[in-house]
């Protein structure tokens, strides 16, 4: 029997995601036994300084010890959140295929009364770690206090137990992977607030030629999600930033036309810029790029700069 082993980070929701990711490869190979290694990384052992390090301009502060065990072969496929992932593999990795999409939308959770961003109350203290949902809601709602929450899906639950958060925003992935759909007060759509580019999707990244895993992951590929996300991150790429910028996206496929909305936002909320590209959806990757270069245009570039750690 062929053992292929799958590495992740430790964490409840990376843990989820590669068991879920495991139970999808078994059933389209039987015959080959699925392993799981968890690999730590800095941002598992450094959280309090994730700015710190960026600074430095670490590499995926999340995936850098993983790609490490791939290149070494410790691990064979590495199982990554799409929107952690840097937009460019290193020379010899590459990700071979891209499962289908769970729920790319934010959500809110939030105390008694606190269950619906509209309904808010002006001062309410809204918890998140993400400069994109604090650029938005300080655009959206100045009123608001938007207060720094980091850590797990587990510490960022706990946090709405104390006085100092009153609701929290999130992905609504990371709930639905880790069997907290119940939690979920009410989802933010994206006309409203655009997710991460990627975020809710999942990559799984291999060594570029080690062709015998590369079929074994491609065999849960998904062809749309694959389209949607490629124009997602091909503007985030085309605006010169990273996981940690100020920027949105949303790409849909309907009747054969794939729609990618941009947003780019001040950090302090001063300013925002939206926009919308579309075509065929074999042109997903230049749709991106086009986007990037009309926002860019419009002036995008002061603010992911001034949004710089
Ligand atoms: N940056 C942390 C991170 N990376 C992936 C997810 C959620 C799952 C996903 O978007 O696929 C989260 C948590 C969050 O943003 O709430």
């Amino acid at each position: 029997m062929r053992t292929v082993t799958v590495g992740t980070r430790g964490s409840t929701l990376a843990l989820a995601q590669t068991r879920w990711v495991v139970a999808r490869l078994k059933e389209e190979w039987p015959e080959t036994d699925f392993r799981i290694q968890t690999i730590s990384t800095q941002g598992d052992r450094n959280r309090g300084s994730l700015e710190a390090l960026a600074q430095k301009g670490n590499r995926g502060f999340w995936v850098k010890e993983i790609e490490e065990a791939l290149l070494g072969s410790r691990i064979d496929i590495a199982v990554h959140s799409l929107k952690d992932l840097p937009t460019e593999q290193p020379e010899g990795l590459e990700v071979s295929s891209i499962p289908k999409r769970v729920d790319a939308r934010d959500v809110l959770i939030g105390k008694e009364g606190m269950k619906r961003l509209a309904d808010l109350p002006e001062g309410a203290r809204v918890g998140t770690s993400s400069i994109r949902r604090k650029a938005f809601l300080r655009a959206f709602r100045p009123d608001l206090q938007v207060i720094d929450l980091r850590g797990n899906i587990d510490t960022r639950l706990a946090a709405l137990g104390t006085p100092d958060y009153d609701a929290i925003i999130l992905a609504a992935a990371g709930l639905i992977r880790t069997e907290m759909r119940h939690r979920i007060d009410e989802f933010v759509e994206p006309d409203l607030l655009l997710p991460a580019p990627g975020q809710g999707a999942l990559a799984l990244e291999t060594r570029a030629d080690d062709d015998l895993t590369i079929e074994v992951a491609y065999a849960i590929h998904d062809h749309l999600t694959d389209d949607r996300v490629t124009a997602e991150r091909e503007f985030l790429a085309g605006l010169g930033a990273g996981c940690m910028a100020p920027v949105g996206a949303h790409a849909t496929v309907k009747g054969g036309l794939l729609t990618l909305e941009g947003w780019v936002g001040a950090v302090d909320g001063s300013q925002v810029i939206r926009a919308t590209s579309s075509g065929d959806p074999a042109e997903c990757a230049d749709l991106g790029a086009e986007l990037a270069a009309d926002m860019l245009a419009q002036g995008a570039a002061a603010l992911i700069d001034a949004a710089r750690p």
